[in-house]
């Protein structure tokens, strides 16, 4: 038995039917694959007698049309005598709207447009200006530099710019274009000189990878693309600690190094949690450069919950030197302390590039900034950074002027998104509980102001009794974003966690959907599972997020971890705020999110 296509058209219309209808359009058509095929009404009156209604739910039908795609065509497969002629849904309305709606098509106005082609329908709608970029493929789209953003890519400076804006502003498209312009530069004037001579680098590994593929379509010379590198921040500090010593660095996450310095605490009798002990050391000692006791007795402890009294410092101290000493001997490295490594090296060694380029600046550690610093000689078109500090989601704050980097009187704020739909934004905007967060030029952020011009379908919301349940919506979900002709690879699915991401990936996979990680994935024809975490700073048509739960969202070992503390329970939800956030502005045709039992409080408390 064959499945139910969908007409492309028919996704702009789903979106807008209520959750209950939803489901019963989905249960038809699941009906209909399995075989147990439910009635196909004749229309009487019809104009071609091919067209048929369907019973969805009490006073709701679906249109049924010819598909022109299959072979054989309908009245061949009629003629032979077939049970199953290849038909598809061209959309669901109340009855009557729909019967009216059958009746009116005509043979010749049947939409013939074959179903998979590139999902058209779904794309938002904007102004004129924008039709050519949203109508043109999604790689192609994603490359696209609003024509008043090529001043800043193409300008010159005195010195480093700061570009910040909201999700979808063309801040990453921006640093991609700024890249490509420096490489053409240099390779004018520097042409016998072909060497790496611009850096352009960010957070996380699967944009990376994004960065880079989207700069080979910039850049098509090798020449010139060969004088960029892209390299995730951290792959950038391994490199350049590994060139100086010739051994490759051994990385412990932050839970290793809480784990390891748990018993630390409890060996040196300690009152702190490991937890405590790596965040001093990491967002304290680290990121102030701290090398004597005095100073640290000294320095304000800002951004931290627990005050610390000058006796316990001096504990904290001896404690956490004699480890962080033990671990250089055994070659093991945290990442804030590798680049802190990297800096000093550099700071001997002398810089590596002409020019750097930062992407999702808003999350680098102190330490990952004085080795960009240090990478780069300060001058004119030094650094271009562009960040959002309300998508801040790891625990780094910085002041860029503390650490050498001068943007004042460079800095540009835009307004306008050009992915996240305004319906998108009103939805997501609530999520993050405030309007203003502190910028890293020590200056109030505000998004006040900050719009989109594109339209699109409300996002979806739907409440699950069951994980079995939450697993089996979502893949008739994808099965009609595929249906509609939105290629695999333009879908992300995440979750809070590694335990949701697998039973998205398992029940993707059950149903012949090819899944890969959101990180690496190259150019892999496959939908793009992962975690929240890995979401930041990608864009896709079609983003689904699970377990949008009140049990897993803040999860509760964060708040656990907050040990009721007001100050660090608000710090983690204003954490967790922000990671959804993200994920829900990556989207751009389509934004679909599930939970089990009661919505997480983070979506439901408006
Ligand atoms: N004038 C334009 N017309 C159409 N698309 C555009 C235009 N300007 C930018 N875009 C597209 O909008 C998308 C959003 O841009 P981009 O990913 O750079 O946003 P961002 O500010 O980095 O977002 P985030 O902070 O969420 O990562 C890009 O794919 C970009 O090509």
């Amino acid at each position: 038995m064959s499945a139910l296509a969908i007409a492309p058209t028919f996704l702009s219309d789903f979106t807008r039917l209520t959750p209950d209808v939803q489901l019963d359009t989905l249960a038809v058509m699941r009906a209909y694959q399995a075989g147990d095929r439910p009635g196909l009404e004749s229309v009487a009156g019809a104009a071609d007698p091919r067209v048929r209604v369907v019973s969805i739910a009490r006073d709701w039908s679906g249109v049924i049309v010819p598909d022109p795609d299959a072979a054989p065509g309908p009245e061949e497969a009629e003629e032979a005598g077939s049970d199953d002629p290849p038909y598809r849904l061209l959309t669901v309305r109340p009855r009557a709207e729909a019967l009216r709606y059958a009746r009116s098509l005509r043979p010749e106005t049947l939409p013939d447009a074959p179903t998979g082609t590139d999902g058209a329908a779904l794309a938002p709608v904007g102004p004129p200006e924008l039709a050519g970029a949203l109508n043109s493929p999604f790689a192609q789209w994603q490359i696209t530099l609003h024509p008043d953003q090529h001043q800043v890519t193409e300008g010159h400076f005195n010195g480093s710019v700061q570009v910040t804006g909201g999700p979808g502003t063309g801040k990453t498209v921006m640093a991609l274009h700024r890249a490509a312009h420096l490489a053409e530069l240099d390779a004018a004037a520097h042409p016998e000189d072909d060497r790496e001579s611009v850096l352009l680098t960010t957070y996380n590994r699967g944009l990376a990878q994004s960065l880079a593929e989207r700069l080979d379509q910039l850049l098509p010379d090798p020449g010139t693309r060969s004088r960029v590198r892209v390299a995730t921040i951290d792959s950038l500090a391994r490199t350049i600690v590994q060139s100086h010593t010739g051994v490759a660095p051994r990385m412990a996450s932050r839970d290793e190094l809480a784990q390891r310095w748990r018993a630390v605490a409890l060996a040196d009798g300690l009152p702190f949690s490991g937890r405590f002990l790596v965040d001093e050391w990491e967002q304290v000692i680290l990121a102030k450069g701290l090398e004597l006791l005095p100073d640290y007795i000294r320095c304000e402890r800002s951004g931290r919950v627990q005050h610390l009294a000058p006796e316990h410092r001096r504990q904290v101290w001896e404690t956490i030197r004699r480890y962080a000493g033990a671990m250089r001997v055994e070659g093991l490295w945290s990442y804030p302390q590798l680049a802190g490594e990297a800096a000093r090296l550099l700071d001997r060694s002398g810089p590596l590039y002409r020019h750097v380029v930062v992407d999702e600046a808003q999350d680098l550690h102190p330490t990952q900034w004085r080795m960009l610093r240090a990478a780069v000689p300060e001058g004119p078109d030094d650094l271009f950074i562009v960040g959002d500090p309300h998508q801040r989601v790891s625990d780094n704050r910085v002041s860029l002027a503390s650490l050498g980097i001068n943007v004042r009187g460079r800095g540009h704020r835009l307004r306008v998104s050009y992915r996240v739909t305004q319906e998108i934004l009103d939805w997501s905007m609530p999520i993050l509980g405030r309007r203003s967060a502190l910028g890293m030029d020590d200056d109030a952020d505000t998004l006040a102001g900050y719009r989109s011009l594109l339209r699109g379908p409300a996002p979806v919301v739907r409440g699950c009794a069951s994980r079995a349940e939450e697993l089996t919506a979502l893949g008739e979900w994808v099965r009609v974003w595929l249906e509609a002709g939105v290629g695999a690879s333009e879908i992300a699915v995440a979750g809070r966690n590694h335990w949701v991401v697998r039973g998205i990936a398992k029940e993707l996979e059950a149903r012949g959907v090819a899944t890969t990680p959101l990180e690496g994935a190259g150019a892999l024809s496959a939908v793009r599972v992962g975690t929240m975490h890995q979401l930041k700073g990608q864009e896709f048509r079609c983003v689904a997020l699970l377990g949008v739960s009140e049990h897993l969202l803040p999860p509760r070992a964060a708040l656990e971890a907050a040990e009721g503390d007001q100050v660090a329970l608000e710090h983690v939800y204003q954490q967790e705020r922000t990671l959804l956030f993200v994920a829900c502005t990556r989207a751009r045709d389509a934004l679909y999110v599930s939970h089990v039992g009661q919505p997480s409080q983070l979506i439901s408390e408006w």
